[in-house]
């Protein structure tokens, strides 16, 4: 998969994505990240990318022609078709699903404003897709590519290993992920359950999915209320709801 970053800030969306799981996926070549600088594309010798917001009003907008020539050289970079999206608190929510959905994507391009945002036109005319990372206002686009950067380029195949897979499936069935423990078993701060020690593989899935039902239950109910339960699961959370209780 190869994802395009129109960005002012290209070293820090580089240094972002060359860490860690996305950074590896890199080099084995399951994911190319590349970037492109606006001002590159500005057409006067001042390299300027903004301008004044019609209408009066503080701040500065984002001006089209540097963006929509960085947009045509992306395109332009490589055959396949890309998806081009603008991170904005205006956007959809991004949810596990929509990531699962990018990610088999084979091009996707992350437009990062700044300032007050990107002239209108430009986004009616070259952007597909309007994703937010939260209900709340950054100072740009690039922290919220980051982490689609991150979510998309951990889920190319390959990326993770064994042991990190177990814990995507664990999220990405809709539901918070349980407790996890690592070593010492006794500590000042208390015990690893019992039930992660009996080798018991069968006990222990049954566990961490209550455990998981249990804690959507308590913290995200939301998500809970979009999903329906088979038996088991059913029956799980209701025996975590009666231990709650208690
Ligand atoms: C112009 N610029 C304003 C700030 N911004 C965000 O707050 C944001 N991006 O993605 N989710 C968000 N929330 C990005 C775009």
């Amino acid at each position: 998969m190869r994802i395009d970053v129109v960005t002012l800030f290209p070293d820090f969306m580089r240094q972002c994505a060359a860490v860690g799981v996305v950074g590896r996926a890199q080099q084995r070549e399951l994911l190319q990240v590349e970037t492109w600088n606006p001002r590159d594309y500005a057409t006067d010798n001042y390299r300027t990318v903004d301008g004044r917001t019609c209408g009066g009003g503080p701040g500065m907008v984002m001006l089209v022609e540097p963006l929509r020539a960085a947009l045509k050289a992306v395109r332009e970079a490589a055959p396949e078709p890309v998806h081009v999206i603008y991170l904005s608190p205006q956007g959809t929510r991004l949810t596990q699903g929509r990531v699962e959905a990018l990610a088999k994507l084979p091009r996707i391009a992350l437009l990062c404003g700044r300032y007050e945002g990107v002239d209108e036109r430009l986004l009616a005319h070259e952007v597909d897709e309007e994703l937010s990372i939260g209900d709340y206002v950054l100072s740009g686009g690039e922290l919220g590519a980051a982490v689609i950067i991150d979510a998309v380029g951990r889920l190319q195949d390959g990326a993770l290993n064994d042991a990190q897979s177990a814990e995507q499936d664990s999220f990405s069935n809709g539901l918070l992920d349980c407790p996890h423990y690592a070593k010492p078993v006794h500590d000042a701060l208390g015990d690893v359950p019992e039930v992660l020690l009996s080798g018991d593989h069968a006990a222990i899935r049954r566990w961490r999915l209550k455990q998981s039902l249990g804690r959507t239950w308590l913290r995200r109910p939301d998500l809970l209320a979009q999903r329906a339960l088979d038996v088991q699961s059913r029956a799980l959370l209701d025996e975590f709801r009666r231990e709650h209780a208690q």
